[in-house]
This record gives structure tokens, C-alpha cells and sequence, in this order.
């Protein structure tokens, strides 16, 4: 049995995996992957799977082998949750209150700290790029570089530096030249709220070691349509001429958040769902650095996970992973996951269930009836309706349910793609096979097998390949039994047939995502 709760081991010594089956000759490079991994720091635990302190595992892959190592993220709230023998820095789910034990002078002290306090850098939801250089990020002002050779834990890098940014996505963009796009909340600078897409450019030289981040720079804003109570969002969409940003009514309340720590609650419970209110759709022009005119929304959602989006025939398509509701966020409590895999629990709270669901904003601007349906593309249900007031009323098609964690093949990233890679979750909170989703068709393919729990599925391109489809998927899979191996699984992404496998000695974790690195980038 998998225990949610139960710290992860590290194995910072690479270890060969056993193979079975035939690696690729060209699939060479390593895969990082990132998740928490520590929950109870002395007598301390966090409340949230999300908040566990970071732990990296690679699975290194050169001439038909793999080695495999594991490390966690020694950031500045590891070094000091270590040194304490105890949490003491706050993450979302989790208040981190002074030791009771301590005298009233250095709670004091705490108490002021937390009046401006400095937000942890326990970056355990994603590996990205800017330039050259890995960065392990969660959603705070920080992120930590990485050696993704090693996984070593390198400079703690602060957003707020370049740019007034209080909280930064984990889903950047790249574009062909290697720029990364990314977007960020800057909360009541000169007393205004608004989210801002930011450029970190690739750098041009090989010799040139300042960091990217240096350059990076504004490239539009939007303002919050409430001042007070920005959106949350956790990645966007981006197609060669346009930006979509979804502001969903899915709320921090900053009032709230100011107050938080005075009243005893955790930062999560100042991030509110409101059904009554509808989603509205942003679409940016990248030439311009403007918003389109037409104004478009759809009922109230929750997205974390965009797949793709791309521009057909006057059109803007985009694909996402989207919620009824926000109950994705109160199922990885980590008292809720005890209860959940434990087959003769009760508990019978319901959860909203992901669907990957299709978007179509028509960019028109020519004259167009009220109450008429906008979106002439043929392939598709979805619809975008002309009210009253000039405003499109979006409804979406649903590709397929059941399904998480997407990956496109990115070359297609800005494209129209035709598949898309997902976990596959029956059990709300455990991803239980990898499946293909063929957006033409909306046929599936699927892999699955008893006792295992496959991670994020990454596809990896065959050198040169003219098909989209031409490559592998790359996962790494719990074992469930115990005292079994879990591996590496590397799947045909064709056929999702299995072309091999990478047993590992050690211990594997439940994670959020991860990235490949080919050797010699
Ligand atoms: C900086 C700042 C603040 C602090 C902010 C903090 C501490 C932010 C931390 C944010 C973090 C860690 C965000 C992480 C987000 C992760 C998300 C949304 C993850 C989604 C995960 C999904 C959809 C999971 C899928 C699954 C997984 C992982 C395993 C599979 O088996 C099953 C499946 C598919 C369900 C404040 C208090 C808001 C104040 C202002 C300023
Ligand atoms: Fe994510």
C-alpha cells in the first residue's frame, strides 16, 4: 500500500536500473521529475499532499541504460524546517506557528515576521527552463536552480527583483528560439492588482554565464477584474499571435490572506470557488500587446492545466483539463487521502471529475446577429454565441473525461495538435493508467496494469520524425505491492505498447511533473 503521508527517501547515489525490454538508441538525456516528498518535519506535519517539501528524482538514460537517482530540494525552508527539528515556514496549506515551548519574546518575534512575511521557496511543482539553466518552482516569488545532473540545489532566484510578481506560474511557454513566456500576480503594487505576462529570453551567446532572468521583461498586463480578490490560475495558453488567460472565479482573497496568520488559518482557506460568478476568457494579441475587442466567457470552471491552443481559420482553439469545481484542492488533504485509499472507508464526499475539454473563440469582427453561433469550424461542438450585450457566450466540447496531467507533443505547442497524453484517475487521487487521446477521433488508447500507478506522461520525439505521434512516453511507475520494484516505463507513443522497462532499487514517490533534458543541452 502507498502511504501519502510517509516521508520519501532520498538516494542521492545513481544507481543502474534493471532493464527489460530494448531502449531506443536515440533516446538519450535525463528525465527530472518533482513532487513533495517530506510531510512531518519532527512532531510537525503539514496539512496538504501539496505542501510536503520537495524531493527530485532523475532517470538518466545513455546507450541502453538508466540510472536513477533522488534528492531532496534543499531550499532555504528546508534548511530551516531541518535545523528547527520542525515546520516553521508557512506554506498554502499549512500555518507554521512558533514552538509553544518557546518564550513569549521570540513568538513575538514570529508573530512580526509573519505581519511581512518572506515566502518559502519549497519548490516542489515543477522543473523548468530560462536559458540554459533548471529551476525548481513552485508558485511563490522564488524559485531555486537546479543541477539537473546531479540535482543538486543551486541560487535562490527572487521574481520581485526583476519585476512585481507575488505569485508566478509553473507552466511557462517556449517559443522556437528558446524565449520562455510566463505569467505572474502582482498584488496591490501602486494599488493595483493585475496579472502580467513576462518574457525571460533565451540569451544568445554560449560563453555568457549572467543569468537569463536578468533580462527578463513585461510583455502585456491585465487587470484584475476585482482589485482586491485576484484569480487563481495555474498555467495559460499560447498560440503564434495570441495569449489565452483564463480568469476563473476561483478567488485569493487578499484581505483575508493579510490576516490569516492573526486568525489561526491556513493560506489556502483565503482561496475561494464561486459558482455564481461566470469565467471570463481573455484573449491577447502578442503584436499589439492588447486584449481583443470581442469580450468572451463561459460558465464558472476550474482549470489548473492547459493542454494546447492554436489558430484555425479565423479561430482560436484551446484544449484544457477543467473542474466543475475546486474540490481537486480539498481531496489532497492528507487526512482526506488516508480515508480515500482505504478501501473500506466511508467517506463519501463528492469530487468533481477532470474532463479535457475543447474551447473555440471566434476572432471575428465583422458584423454578426445576436443569439448567433460564431464558431464555423466544422470539427468541432463547441460554441461561442453572440449576446445581447456584444459579449460570447463560450460553451465548450468535451474531448474526454477521466483524465489529468496532459503533455502534447510540443513541437505542436501553438498548433493544431491531434494527441494528447494524460493520466488516466478513477480513483480521484491516484492516477491509475496513461492514456492517448486522439482529438480527431476522440478515440483512446490506454495503458494500465494491476498494483501500479503511473506518473505524468512526457512524450519524447523521435530525432527528425514527420509524424506527431513518432516518439516515446516516458513514466515512472509506483509499484503498489510491497516490497516490489517500481520503474521507469518507456511506451511507443504510437501504440502505447510497452517498449521497456527500468526497475529501480529505490523508493519512488507520487510527484506532480517532470521534464526531459536531451544529453548535451
Ligand atoms: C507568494 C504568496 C503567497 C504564497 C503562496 C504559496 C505558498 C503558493 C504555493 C503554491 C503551490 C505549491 C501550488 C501548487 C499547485 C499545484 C497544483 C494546482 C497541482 C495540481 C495537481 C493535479 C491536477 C494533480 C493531479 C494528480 C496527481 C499529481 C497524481 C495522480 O496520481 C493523480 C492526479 C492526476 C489527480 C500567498 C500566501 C498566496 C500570498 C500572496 C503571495
Ligand atoms: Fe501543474
Amino acid at each position: 500500500m502507498y502511504i501519502y503521508n510517509q516521508n520519501k527517501e532520498e538516494n542521492p547515489e545513481p544507481v543502474e536500473a534493471d532493464i527489460t525490454g530494448t531502449l531506443p538508441d536515440w533516446l538519450q538525456g535525463t528525465l527530472v521529475r518533482i513532487g513533495p516528498g517530506i510531510f512531518s518535519v519532527g512532531e510537525t506535519s503539514y496539512n496538504h499532499w501539496f505542501d510536503g517539501m520537495a524531493l527530485m528524482h532523475s532517470f538518466t538514460i545513455k546507450d541502453g541504460g538508466v540510472s536513477h537517482r533522488s534528492r531532496y530540494l534543499r531550499g532555504d525552508t528546508y534548511k530551516a524546517n531541518m535545523e528547527a527539528k520542525r515546520i516553521v515556514v508557512s506554506e498554502m496549506g499549512t500555518m507554521a506557528y512558533p514552538d509553544p515551548r518557546k518564550n513569549i519574546f521570540s513568538k513575538f518575534i514570529t508573530f512580526l515576521n509573519h505581519a511581512v512575511p518572506d515566502f518559502t521557496d519549497n519548490c516542489g511543482a515543477n522543473i523548468i527552463q530560462y536559458g540554459k539553466d533548471f529551476y525548481a518552482t513552485s508558485e511563490t516569488n522564488y524559485i531555486r536552480k537546479i543541477n539537473p545532473e546531479t540535482l543538486e540545489t543551486l541560487d535562490k532566484v527572487d521574481y520581485l527583483k526583476y519585476l512585481p510578481l507575488n505569485v508566478v506560474s509553473s507552466h511557462p511557454h517556449y517559443d522556437k528560439e528558446g524565449n520562455a513566456y510566463n505569467m505572474g500576480t502582482s498584488i496591490a503594487d501602486k494599488a493595483k492588482t493585475k496579472y502580467t505576462i513576462f518574457k525571460v529570453p533565451a540569451g544568445t551567446n554560449a560563453e555568457d554565464t549572467t543569468p537569463v532572468l536578468k533580462n527578463m521583461e513585461a510583455v502585456c498586463s491585465i487587470p484584475c477584474r476585482s482589485l482586491l480578490s485576484p484569480s487563481y490560475y495555474h498555467s495559460f495558453g499560447m498560440t503564434d499571435n495570441y495569449f489565452v488567460f483564463i480568469e476563473q472565479p476561483y478567488k485569493l482573497d487578499i484581505l483575508k490572506m493579510a490576516t490569516a496568520y492573526m486568525r489561526g488559518v491556513n493560506w489556502s482557506s483565503c482561496l475561494k470557488f464561486h459558482p455564481e460568478e461566470n469565467t471570463l476568457i481573455h484573449l491577447i494579441d502578442r503584436k499589439t500587446k492588447k486584449e481583443v475587442l470581442t469580450k468572451y466567457y463561459t460558465g464558472a470552471t476550474v482549470v489548473y492545466h492547459h493542454v494546447n491552443a492554436f489558430e484555425d481559420d479565423g479561430h482560436v482553439v484551446f484544449d484544457v483539463i477543467a473542474y466543475d469545481d475546486n474540490s481537486l484542492y480539498d481531496m489532497f488533504y492528507l487526512d482526506e487521502l488516508k480515508q480515500r485509499i482505504d478501501p473500506g472507508s466511508s467517506s463519501n464526499k463528492h469530487y468533481s471529475s477532470p474532463k479535457c475539454k475543447r474551447f473555440v473563440l471566434p476572432l471575428t469582427d465583422k458584423e454578426s446577429e445576436v443569439g448567433e453561433d460564431l464558431v464555423k469550424l466544422k470539427y468541432t461542438t463547441a460554441s461561442a454565441v453572440k449576446e445581447k450585450d456584444g459579449k460570447l457566450l463560450c460553451q465548450p466540447e468535451v474531448l474526454c473525461g477521466g483524465v489529468e496531467l496532459p503533455r502534447i507533443n510540443y513541437d505542436y505547442n501553438g498548433k493544431k495538435h491531434r494527441f494528447v497524453y494524460l493520466t488516466g484517475v478513477e480513483m480521484s487521487a491516484v492516477a491509475t493508467k496513461i492514456v492517448k487521446l486522439d482529438v480527431e477521433t476522440k478515440k483512446v488508447q490506454e495503458w494500465t496494469a494491476e498494483n501500479f500507478w503511473p506518473s505524468e506522461a512526457v512524450f519524447i520525439a523521435r530525432p527528425n520524425a514527420v509524424e506527431e505521434d513518432d516518439g516515446v512516453v516516458l513514466t515512472s511507475v509506483i509499484n503498489t505491492v510491497e516490497g516490489e520494484q517500481g520503474f521507469l516505463l518507456v511506451l511507443d507513443a504510437k501504440t502505447l505498447k510497452e517498449i521497456a522497462r527500468a526497475r529501480v532499487q529505490a523508493q519512488l514517490a507520487m510527484d506532480m511533473h517532470g521534464r526531459f533534458i536531451p544529453q548535451g543541452s
